[in-house]
């Protein structure tokens, strides 16, 4: 079941569309990624999933109900993190959490909650005095305060040290575990390979694919890299042709080609039949990284 629907949703300012015809759906119980270069429109879409920008034109549903129309009774089924500025530095972790949790109408018990993020010893201290990673739980407590069926995380570990985003990951885990959906924007390849079941890839307003990470990568040209170091010189055109190949590469004696599992099999049995050894030979599989620089390789260029 769909819990966000978005159709062909266009967005523009100043005459220029910055969301130009998105569209994805959100399926309960999912981990799902919008990734995307800067000023892509990935936080504009969002926005108008939570209902705090009217679409130009296009649909937007969270369980049905329209964000704008039915802002209120969405927000009691999405959770979005705040932003750093919408909390004073003098509140303490208990008062803020307090303070949430009175604006629903069926709040989780914020103690188990502060437990569960490792708030608990922090409950007195003001948020002005929290580290990065501190700050990052409460928000994430905050936007699960409500009892929400979907949360919405926008940049989560943005400026965390990689202890605190591994941390951070882990909880997302537990919550999507514990029934939650969750939408998340991302930068990071790693956490967007890591954590979600699948990626809307958001580029020049636009969605350039929709897959699972495996799916982005596999749609790589040239998703798998072998090299090595010949023991004796190959012949160029068997090189050349080679199957599915997409580049060769030639450097102090080491031969590098990008392609696929067909053009590994095939350079295998080319060097046997020619009773040419390979020294220090490597396969690797392209990365999400390499996925996302060539799906969105047509607007930076
Ligand atoms: N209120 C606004 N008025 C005018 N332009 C805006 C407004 N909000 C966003 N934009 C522009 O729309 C484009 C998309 O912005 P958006 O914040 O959605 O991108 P993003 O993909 O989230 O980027 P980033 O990764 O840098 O956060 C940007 O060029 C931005 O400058």
């Amino acid at each position: 079941m769909s819990v966000i629907e978005v159709s062909d949703l266009r967005k523009s300012y100043g005459g220029r569309a910055v969301v130009d015809g998105v569209s994805f759906a959100v399926e309960e119980g999912e981990i799902f990624g919008i990734l995307g270069p800067n000023g892509a429109g990935k936080t504009t879409t969002v926005e108008c999933v939570e209902g705090l920008r009217t679409p130009d034109a296009g649909r937007v549903r969270v369980t049905g109900l329209d964000p704008v129309t039915d802002h209120e009774r969405v927000t009691r089924v999405l959770g979005a993190q705040l932003q750093q500025s919408e909390l004073q530095a003098k509140l303490t972790v208990r008062e803020a959490l307090e303070l949430y949790a009175a604006f629903h109408p069926h709040p989780l018990d914020w103690r188990p909650l502060a437990e569960r993020l490792g708030l608990t010893p922090k409950l007195a201290s003001r948020f002005g005095k929290l580290s990065g990673g501190q700050k990052q739980r409460l928000f994430i407590a905050l936007a699960l305060i409500g009892n929400p069926r979907i949360v919405v995380l926008d940049e989560l570990t943005t400026g965390l040290d990689p202890r605190a985003r591994r941390d951070t990951w882990e909880l997302i885990e537990d919550i999507r575990t514990g029934g939650v959906t969750v939408l998340l924007v991302t930068h990071f390849m790693e956490e967007a390979q890591r954590l979600c079941d699948r990626i809307a890839v958001i580029d020049g307003g636009r969605v350039a694919a929709l897959d699972s990470p495996a799916g982005l990568i596999r749609r790589t040209a040239g998703s798998t890299v072998i090299s090595f170091t010949p023991s004796a010189p190959l012949d160029e055109r068997d090189l050349n042709g080679l199957p599915a190949l997409v580049s060769v590469e030639h450097k102090d004696g080491r031969i590098t080609l990008a392609g696929t599992d067909e053009t590994v099999n095939a350079v295998i049995t080319l060097l046997a039949c020619n009773r040419i050894t390979a020294l220090q030979l490597r396969v690797t599989d392209a990365t999400l990284d390499d996925a996302f620089l060539d799906l969105t390789k047509e607007t930076a260029a």
